[in-house]
């Protein structure tokens, strides 16, 4: 079973209440990231590659926003998200972002992982995006599962910043 919009809010921080929707939250841009170094998935282990931080750029004199070229970027929310015991995970994209000819990929959200996690974005027509801005929707379902999320991402961008 999906839990409610307000159950999933009272697993993330900081949500307004524009965020909440009937079955989950919306999530925000943070900030946008491209790729520049060879990452690496072994048998023995994995490594992210280099990616550099995008700037946002002034687009006239009331605002300012990243705009985006067609290609691949590593977003990352605003939300810390904790995925609570007996549940799993999915992020879906805002709608609006593949009308506009953009898609959002993302994996699993184990039960146990917090932090503020990362999605792939690929756009495929110029797009402005503002920091802030909702992006994607997580929903949250019950779920059985063996052990608790307790990898390398554990706690990621909340520690380190
Ligand atoms: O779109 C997503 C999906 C998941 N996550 C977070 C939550 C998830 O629990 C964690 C780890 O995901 P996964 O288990 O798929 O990563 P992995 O590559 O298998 O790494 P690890 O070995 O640390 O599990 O990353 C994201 O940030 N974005």
């Amino acid at each position: 079973m999906f839990r409610s919009g307000q159950f999933v809010r009272e697993q993330c921080s900081p949500v307004s209440d524009e965020q909440r929707q009937p079955n989950g939250i919306d999530l925000t841009l943070d900030r946008v990231f491209e790729q520049i170094d060879a990452g690496r998935i072994g048998c023995d282990g994995k490594e992210v590659g280099d990616r550099r931080a995008c700037e946002v750029e002034e687009l006239d004199e009331t605002h300012s926003a990243y705009y985006l070229d067609p290609g691949g970027y590593i977003v990352r929310y605003n939300e810390t998200i904790r995925i609570p015991e007996g549940h799993v995970g999915f992020v879906y994209p805002r709608s609006t972002l593949m009308r506009n000819s953009c898609m959002l990929n993302t994996a699993v959200w184990d039960a146990g992982y917090e932090g503020k996690g990362e999605g792939l974005l690929q756009i495929h027509h110029d797009i402005e995006l503002e920091r802030g801005a909702r992006i994607a929707q997580l929903v949250l379902a019950q779920a059985n599962h063996d052990d608790s999320y307790d990898g390398t991402y554990q706690r990621e961008n909340i520690d380190s910043e």
